[in-house]
């Protein structure tokens, strides 16, 4: 039998879209907590205690402004912790850069491919992971600047990546809010939840 899916999300409300959605069979669903540490230390947990085929990090996200639009769906194909690094008077240096292993975890293809047959709209592209929300305009330039394949902002792919530890991986966001200034009554919850709902519906097909 087909080992079933883990898909982990930050918080309880988007556990419960991703439920509302997944097939209870072939999909098992926890929220881990805000953040890349909580992700990752949430999805080791989780982990080591199953057998799962792949992960999946799924949630809502913002979206980067002409991108990813508010209620649409985004497939990563990378995730990129996008604040691990350094900051210097010339701007961002990446822990790449600083010799200190990789910022940039690739999806798994066959993952990848098989989520986007399943999800013909969604968006593809990089999604960044981020400690901090973006709440400014100059933040949001210069990630768009800098990441120019990124298409959503989270807080917990490039955890769960890292504590996937070679197990098929990808992540799975709606868009629930354009990035930039901060304008927390715009977001738009209710939409970007239904969108993760009827994503969701499509999971049991990502393990063959
Ligand atoms: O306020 C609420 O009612 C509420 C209900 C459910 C979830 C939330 C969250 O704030 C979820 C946090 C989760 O969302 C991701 N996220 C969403 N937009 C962004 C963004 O613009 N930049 C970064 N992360 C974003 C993130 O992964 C959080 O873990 C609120």
């Amino acid at each position: 039998m087909t080992l079933p899916l883990l898909v982990v999300t930050a918080v309880a409300a988007e556990a419960e879209a991703v439920r509302a959605g997944a097939d209870p069979t072939h999909v098992v669903v926890e929220p881990v907590g805000v953040g890349p540490a909580a992700a990752a230390a949430g999805t080791a947990r989780l982990l080591a205690t199953g057998n799962y085929c792949a992960v999946i990090s799924a949630g809502i996200a913002g979206g980067f402004v002409g991108r990813a639009p508010v209620g649409s769906v985004v497939l990563g194909v990378r995730s990129i912790a996008a604040d691990l690094g350094a900051e210097t008077s010339d701007g961002f240096l990446p822990v790449d850069e600083l010799g200190f292993g990789t910022s940039v975890i690739s999806a798994d293809p066959a993952l990848v491919k098989a989520l986007a047959a399943e999800l013909p709209d969604a968006v593809v592209g990089d999604v960044v992971t981020l400690s901090t929300v973006t709440g400014t305009q100059a933040t949001a330039d210069r990630l768009a600047k800098s990441y120019p394949q990124a298409v959503a902002e989270a807080m917990e792919g490039y955890g769960v990546a890292v504590a996937a530890a070679g197990l098929p991986f990808a992540e799975l966001r709606t868009i629930s809010n354009p990035i930039g200034p901060r304008d927390r009554g715009a977001w738009r919850l209710k939409e970007a939840f239904a969108a993760l709902s009827t994503a969701s519906g499509r999971l049991w097909t990502a393990c063959g």
